[in-house]
């Protein structure tokens, strides 16, 4: 089975890459980059469409055969300014040069050639509140069904105070039946403010053939190929993700678990 927790298997340069192959699913690629100054990093997007997030620091960017100046603005996550982003179409290829430390995620699915590249944000996301009382969590939509910016790609933000929850109630989007739920691949990247902090995911099926409760530390991936996916941050510990997903169809429907559904 597919193993869902993936800690960065280095510290500099790429510290994450999530392929389809990989992950044994067939849309969602998530790759991480943690830069010093001067560093390089560079793709080809093939017969993939690719959406650049700035998530800490700054980096000069060049992509689909234009330069694209320093994109990125804040220094930590935990600022929860907008984010910087690039969209970069399928057939084409980037390059970042990074102009302080700075963290490049590269999120992908299949594209159809639809889009143009084009920046996102930080102009237009604006942090937005979800859920009241513990279930509190804030927003930022980079690439949601409403941002019609992208193929396939379906890509958003999530800061979850401490003590509280989030991607909850429990919910799954794991099958193909439109308008009633659609099928979408996701991966979770996890900050912990302070850093020292953790966290938890559970992902579970309703039949209990999937169910994996995760400690999750600074700079965690989860996959999420099925099931509900729901994250708890502790008294004392925020939590931010950065939520990438993507499906045969650009919506994002789901169906809450039989325990919550009254909570909806
Ligand atoms: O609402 C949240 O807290 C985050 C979710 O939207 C998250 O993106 C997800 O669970 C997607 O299914």
């Amino acid at each position: 089975m597919t193993q869902l927790l993936r800690r960065p298997f280095g510290t500099r340069g790429e510290v994450h890459r999530i392929t389809p192959a990989d992950a044994g699913w067939r849309y969602v690629g998530f790759a991480l980059h943690r830069l010093q100054p001067g560093d390089e990093v560079a793709g080809a997007t093939g017969d993939r469409e690719v959406m650049l997030v700035m998530v800490e620091g700054k980096a000069a960017i060049t992509a689909a055969g234009q330069e694209w100046g320093v994109l990125g603005d804040r220094m930590s996550v935990f600022e929860k300014t907008p984010p910087h982003c690039l969209y970069v179409p399928g057939g084409q290829n980037w390059q970042a040069v990074a102009e302080t430390g700075c963290t490049i995620a590269v999120c992908s699915a299949p594209c159809h050639g639809g889009h143009p590249a084009r920046r996102i944000g930080p102009d237009g996301i604006t942090l937005t509140q979800r859920g009241t009382g513990t279930n509190t969590r804030w927003i930022n939509n980079i690439a949601m069904e409403a941002e019609d910016y992208c193929d396939s790609l379906l890509v958003t933000e999530v800061f979850t105070p401490a003590g509280n929850w989030s991607s909850y109630p429990s919910h799954r989007h794991d099958e193909d039946d439109f308008p009633r739920i659609t099928y979408l691949e996701e991966t979770y990247y996890h900050r912990l403010d302070p850093a020292d902090g953790w966290a938890v995911q559970r992902v579970y099926t309703d039949d209990g053939a999937l169910d994996e409760v995760m400690a999750l530390r600074d700079g965690d991936v989860v996959l999420v190929p099925r099931g509900h996916h729901p994250c708890a941050a502790p008294h004392g510990f925020g939590l931010y993700y950065l939520n990438v997903m993507a499906g045969p169809r650009r919506h994002w429907r789901f169906v809450a678990a039989p325990e919550v559904a009254h909570l909806m």
